[in-house]
């Protein structure tokens, strides 16, 4: 139908399209079962919304998604969002490391389209599954004017999301996605409210472009706990590595027995980047650590999974210190 906005469907998997064995299976199932057509068809009320088309691009649960699945998928999403017929691109992800693609794309797609990744908690054979509901507002965001330029978003129940600060809060319930600093609006019967919007440099404001990167150095992340060792920062430093996230306690801080390691891992060439395993609040610099004088970065409010993003996509530009850390205050 002319009138109405086209919308391509990017599914990679997960529990949008897993399948139980009964009704009542709503943890117990299979993730990435059911392929986009089947998703498309079970949901009518899309037509009456948007041209929808689908593509497969992977069929994973996403614990399993790899750097390279990341960059297929989000060169996929620049070559369509600079086609003039697709107005919005959705893409149906498995939850677990969706903040992940999510943040991703946020940095490295250059479009003022709407994108939009979803999953579900539940698979779409459980009672009260809420798959389908969650892809209908992604599918009405993904088709809307007033959801251009607001960067890569998520829609999960009832809820939309910046993909660079929504992050999985809670397993097994319905209510798993949130964000630290607030939702930028929620939709409900397909209608968009909106009440902020993202300040932190997105998409077409971004200086990195997946249409140049051709391969992401490895980053690994090492976590800070009561009774910490040197055997995870010792074996990363020694991987090969070209960053180290330390996931440390409270505001970022690092057992004093590890520090020698990591200043070690340091001066061996790696980036060391502290951040927090405190879910929410931020890591300041040269607080808890003189990281001036280790030649530290601080990942300003990014969980260690979310730095190891930003991280491997900055380090495809610099491995400078300096724009290191104005990489992490402005991204
Ligand atoms: N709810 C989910 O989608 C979880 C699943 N393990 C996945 O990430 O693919």
């Amino acid at each position: 139908q002319q009138a109405l906005p086209n919308v391509v469907i990017l599914a990679t998997g997960g529990t949008i399209a897993g399948a139980g064995a009964s009704a009542v299976n709503s943890a117990t199932y299979a993730a990435a079962k059911v392929g986009v057509e089947k998703l498309i068809a079970g949901l009518p009320e899309l037509s009456k919304v948007a041209n929808v088309r689908g593509e497969q691009v992977f069929q994973v649960a996403s614990e399993s998604l790899t750097n390279d699945n990341l960059m297929t998928l989000a060169k996929r999403v620049s070559a369509l969002s600079k086609q003039s017929d697709v107005d919005g691109i959705v893409i149906t992800h498995g939850t677990d490391t969706l903040e992940e693609t999510a943040y991703f794309l946020t940095l490295t797609v250059h479009t003022s389209k709407p994108i939009v990744v979803v999953g579900s908690m539940r698979p779409g054979t459980a009672l009260s599954a809420d798959g389908a509901l969650n892809l209908y507002n992604a599918v009405n965001v993904a088709g809307s004017k007033d959801a251009m330029g607001k960067g890569v978003l998520v829609t999960m129940n009832d809820n939309i999301d910046t993909g660079r600060d929504v992050s999985k809060n809670v397993n097994i319930k319905t209510n798993a996605f949130s964000s630290q600093w607030g939702p930028l609006g929620m939709i409900v019967e397909g209608r968009n409210y909106w009440f902020r919007a993202p300040v932190k440099r997105h998409t077409m404001n971004s200086e990195f472009d997946i249409d140049s990167i051709t391969a992401l150095p490895p980053v690994e992340i090492a976590m800070g706990y009561e009774g910490v060792s040197s055997v995870a920062i010792d074996a990363i430093a020694k991987s090969g590595a070209k960053a180290l996230i330390h996931g440390g306690t409270g505001n970022g801080s690092v057992a004093d027995r590890i520090v020698p390691n990591l200043q070690k891992a340091r001066a061996d060439g790696v980036i060391v980047i502290r951040s927090a395993r405190v879910p929410d609040g931020f890591v300041i610099r040269n607080a808890e650590q003189p990281d001036d004088k280790y030649d530290w970065v601080v990942a300003h409010d990014l969980r260690p999974q979310k730095a190891r993003i930003l991280a491997m996509v900055a380090l495809t530009k610099t491995n400078n210190t300096k724009e290191l850390q104005r990489i992490f205050w402005e991204y």
